[in-house]
């Protein structure tokens, strides 16, 4: 049985699922259906239903109308434990294992092999472990203990917890988005081995070339509702390995490892839409040739995208942030660069190379150990991020939910939050203004594209994306001199990114300095006037905007050579 078969029966369906949160409709008649052996994204933006969509097949939330269907038969999930029960699991961005656990017990916490006596049988468990890693082709040892995995190596032990329990359908929720490009390597193999061995995946995530290169099905939501589900054409016409239950290995590419930036798993001919029976294929792709990523686009976002870069020539003025020889013992060492007036310098490297680090130093939200920092000639007090705010610096953090917003609080709180600092202007005579206060976060809601009920909700019932967007908001609210921004538009979708990145530019033309950490690279070769790039705690390359291409910035960022030190 393939995936394209008519007849096939889904493994897991959505008939005419609404749901509403309050005046919120989160869903309106959604319709899906996920078959074995496919890799199935789920397209849409920020605050679109695609989390509501997965909570709903994954148990956590009831729809208020329509049907979750389980091999075509109507089912009702009372909770997250059904949907495992039924074979449904649920990888999350960022796991929570039990640190303390090895990896071989958090792959079967709760389940663990037993001996006569009653007794955990660590070795069966080991083992156990060990051959689930194996038939994903990974290799991960099943004795360590979990703290200190990376997140990619937390991923992984979710799913074999998975496999172990024998879930058919895994849903991904925004996986790659902490990964490195070689962790996205070794994440999509490990897909692909799980699509041969029958498993069906749901794979969200932000980045389109990534839903081209690893799904053969693409279902996009808009405001809650369906716009279509398409069928990923392959533009070279190649042909990709058929993939069925059976577990055949059809072609190359195929299997484990870390494949480069290829292995598209594409179905060959698909040109247009014709699915399993869904009647929202009728939209198809333009020409029957498969779609595009322009197409997908128009379908999130209902229109033509503007351009992604919108990067303005501007003339770059003074110093105005000044690092020198920052050193943070075992984190970073002998960290020097300046970011001028007008100027947005790009700071590349692979997660773990010490880039938030370095900012969150100069922030002072951490102490550096030697070194100084200077902003428009003043040097900053090493630890006072009250004092680097009121130099007129501004860190927009990468976690940006942990570290930067009040979840309990209002939006329209929290867009001001920094304002009760003095520092935004709308506290008068200790009192906060709360008209300055409620026009300040509706225009930056606007400008955003920020997607709410009301101001004053609770930033916490936004989607993920969404408060992402607050974050923003709150810290280019306090009209900073020098703005570092980690991971700008990590999560956030690709319409609102063009918007983010015009945002930036505007800001560097109005003379901010911009410092820019990204490990998105084209967003750094498009925006970056001057590109920085880090590899295990230093500094290893400063390359200026027309020689910094993808090849330049990832040999320095590897370490595999250097195209001029920073100065
Ligand atoms: N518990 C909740 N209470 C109130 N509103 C909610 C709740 N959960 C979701 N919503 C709303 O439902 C809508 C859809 O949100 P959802 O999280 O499903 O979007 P999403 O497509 O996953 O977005 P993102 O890409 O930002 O993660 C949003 O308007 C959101 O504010």
């Amino acid at each position: 049985m393939t995936r394209s078969e008519p007849d096939a029966v889904p493994v897991l369906a959505l008939e005419g699922v609404s749901k509403s949160f309050g005046a919120v409709r989160a869903l309106r008649d959604v319709s899906l259906r996920l078959y074995a052996g496919e890799a199935h994204a789920l397209a849409g933006e920020n605050g679109a239903g695609k989390s509501t969509l997965i909570k709903t097949l994954a148990g956590v939330h009831r729809p208020d109308t329509g049907t979750v269907l389980l091999d075509g038969r109507p089912v009702v999930l009372h909770g997250p434990a059904d949907a495992r029960d039924a074979g449904v699991a649920v990888i999350y961005q960022e796991p929570t294992l039990f640190p303390d656990l090895s990896v071989a017990e958090n792959v079967f916490m709760g389940r663990q092999p037993r001996r006569s006596l009653g007794r955990v049988d660590h070795r069966a468990a080991r083992t156990a472990a060990a051959a689930l890693f194996a038939r994903l082709g990974v290799d991960l040892d099943p004795q360590q203990p979990a703290r200190g995995l990376s997140i990619a190596d937390q991923q992984l032990v979710e799913i074999a917890k998975a496999l172990s329990s024998d879930a058919r359908v895994l849903i991904m929720d925004e996986p790659t988005a902490a990964l490195t490009g070689s962790e996205v390597a070794r994440l999509f193999g490990v897909v692909r081995t799980l699509r041969e061995q029958g498993a069906a995946v749901l794979f969200i995530s932000h980045r389109l070339e990534e839903i081209f290169r690893l799904c053969q099905r693409v279902t996009t939501l808009r405001d809650g509702a369906l716009v279509a589900s398409d069928l990923l054409g392959d533009p070279q016409g190649r042909r990709a390995p058929e993939s069925g239950g059976s577990g055949a290995s059809g072609g190359s590419g195929s299997t484990g490892g870390s494949g480069g930036s290829g292995g598209s798993d594409r179905p060959a001919g698909s040109g247009g839409a014709a699915g399993p029976a869904d009647a929202a294929d009728g939209a198809g792709a333009p020409g029957g040739r498969g779609l595009t990523e322009d197409d997908l686009v128009r379908r999130m976002v209902g229109r033509d995208l503007d351009e992604l870069y919108p990067k303005q020539d501007t003339p770059i003025g003074e110093v105005a942030l000044d690092v020198r020889q920052l050193t943070r013992e075992g984190v970073f060492t002998d960290v020097s660069f300046t970011v001028r007036h007008g100027e947005i310098v790009g700071l590349a490297g692979l997660v773990g190379a010490g880039r938030s680090e370095v900012a969150r130093a100069v922030f002072g939200v951490d102490r550096w150990d030697a070194g100084s920092v200077h902003v428009d000639g003043r040097p900053l007090t090493n630890g006072a991020p009250s004092i680097a705010m009121a130099a007129g610096l501004a860190l927009v953090p990468e976690d940006r939910r942990a570290q930067g917003l009040v979840m309990g609080m209002s939006i329209e709180r929290n867009v001001n939050l920094t304002a009760l600092t003095g520092l935004g202007g709308t506290v008068r005579g200790g009192l906060m203004d709360r008209r300055a206060e409620r026009s300040r976060a509706l225009d930056w809601a606007v400008r955003l594209q920020v997607k709410y009920a009301a101001l004053a909700d609770a930033v916490g019932t936004l989607s993920g994306g969404n408060q992402q967007k607050v974050v923003l908001a709150k810290w280019l609210a306090t009209t900073p001199k020098v703005l570092i921004v980690d991971e700008p538009t990590r999560g956030i979708d690709v319409g609102t990114k063009a918007e983010v990145h015009r945002l930036l530019s505007r800001l560097a033309a109005d003379g901010v300095a911009v410092l820019m950490i990204s490990s998105d690279l084209p967003e750094v070769l498009g925006m970056a006037d001057r590109v920085l790039v880090m590899h295990e705690g230093r500094l290893t390359a400063e390359i200026p905007r027309a020689g910094a291409t993808e090849e330049s910035v990832m040999a320095a960022a590897t370490g595999r050579g250097t195209t001029g030190r920073a100065a």
